[in-house]
C-alpha cells in the first residue's frame, strides 16, 4: 500500500466504537455501538420508540457523555476539552424549529452561531447570505422567524447549523408536519447540500428517498446496517424491529436517487 494513502485519506465524517451508556437512574440506552459514517454519505437512522437513537445522537456533540467506548468527528474525540469545535462541526437540527429560532429576525438567528464563534462584518454577512441561499430562504433574511410557515422555519433552522458548516449534519424527523410539497422541497435541498448527513426519521419513504443507506437501532444496539432499501424489502427484518411501511408502500417500485 502507498504509506501516504492512509494519511491523506480524511478521516470519516463519524466514528463511534463501542458506545454504552446508562442514564443516571440505571437504565442502559446502548450497548456497545460501533457506526462508521464516511464524509458525503447520507444515511438513515432507523428504530422503533425507545430504541436509542436520541440517546445515540445527544453524544454526537457531547450533550451526553459516553458511559464507555467512544465518538470522533472527523477524527477529533469528542470530549470535554474540545466542545466547542465538536459542537461546530456537529450540527444537529432538531424536531421543533421553535427550539432553535430565538431571535427577532431570521437573518440574527443564522449569524447566531458564526458570531458567537468570532465571525464579524462582510465575512459573517457573507456566511448568514450563502446559509440562508443553500435552503431557499434569502428573501426572508428580514423577517420575524414565527411569521414563517412551519416547512420555511426548518428550513431556517437548517441554515442555522449549515452556516457553522459543519463536518455532519444530523436531523431529528426532518419530514414531520411538513406537507408533501415542502417535504418534496426539502428533500431536494438535503440533496443538493455537500455535507454528511445522519437523518433519525420514523418516515421510512423519506429514508428511502434520500439515504442510499440505513442502520436499524433496536433495544440499543445496531441491528442491522445496510442498502435502506434491502432493509425496507427485508419484511421479516422488518417486523422484528417494529418497522411498518406506509399500507400500500412497496419499496421495492422506488428508483432510488443515489445522489
Ligand atoms: N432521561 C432519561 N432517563 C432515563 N431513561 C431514559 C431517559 N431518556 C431516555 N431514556 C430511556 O432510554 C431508552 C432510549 O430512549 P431514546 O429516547 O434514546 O429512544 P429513541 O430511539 O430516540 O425513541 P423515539 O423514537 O421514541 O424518539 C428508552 O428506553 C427511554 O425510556
Amino acid at each position: 500500500m502507498d504509506p501516504m494513502s492512509q494519511s491523506t485519506a480524511p478521516a470519516p465524517s463519524l466514528e463511534v466504537s463501542g458506545l454504552a451508556y446508562a442514564y443516571p437512574d440505571g437504565h442502559q440506552a446502548l450497548f456497545g455501538v460501533d457506526l462508521t459514517v464516511a464524509r458525503g454519505e447520507r444515511v438513515a437512522l432507523l428504530g422503533p420508540n425507545g430504541a436509542g437513537k436520541t440517546t445515540l445522537v445527544l453524544h454526537l456533540n457531547g450533550i451526553l457523555d459516553a458511559g464507555a467506548g467512544t465518538v470522533r468527528v472527523a477524527g477529533l474525540p469528542v470530549d470535554k476539552r474540545n466542545l466547542a469545535e465538536i459542537r461546530r462541526r456537529v450540527g444537529i437540527v432538531f424536531q421543533d424549529p421553535d427550539d432553535q429560532l430565538f431571535m427577532p429576525t431570521v437573518r440574527e438567528d443564522v449569524a447566531f452561531g458564526p458570531a458567537a464563534s468570532g465571525l464579524r462584518g462582510a465575512e459573517l454577512e457573507a456566511r448568514v447570505t450563502e446559509a440562508l441561499e443553500q435552503v431557499g430562504m434569502a428573501e426572508y433574511a428580514n423577517r420575524p422567524p414565527h411569521h414563517l410557515s412551519f416547512g420555511q422555519r426548518r428550513r431556517v433552522a437548517v441554515a442555522t447549523v449549515l452556516a457553522m458548516r459543519p463536518e455532519i449534519l444530523v436531523l431529528d424527523e426532518p419530514s414531520s408536519n411538513l406537507d408533501p410539497a415542502s417535504r418534496r422541497e426539502l428533500a431536494d435541498i438535503l440533496r443538493s447540500l455537500d455535507v454528511t448527513v445522519l437523518m433519525v426519521t420514523h418516515d421510512l419513504p423519506y429514508a428511502l428517498e434520500l439515504c442510499p443507506r440505513a442502520v436499524i437501532l433496536s433495544e440499543g444496539v445496531i441491528a442491522a446496517d445496510d442498502r435502506t432499501q434491502d432493509l425496507l424489502c427485508d419484511e421479516k427484518l422488518m417486523r422484528a424491529h417494529r418497522l411498518e411501511l406506509p399500507f400500500g408502500f412497496d419499496p421495492r417500485s422506488v428508483t432510488v436517487n443515489m445522489r
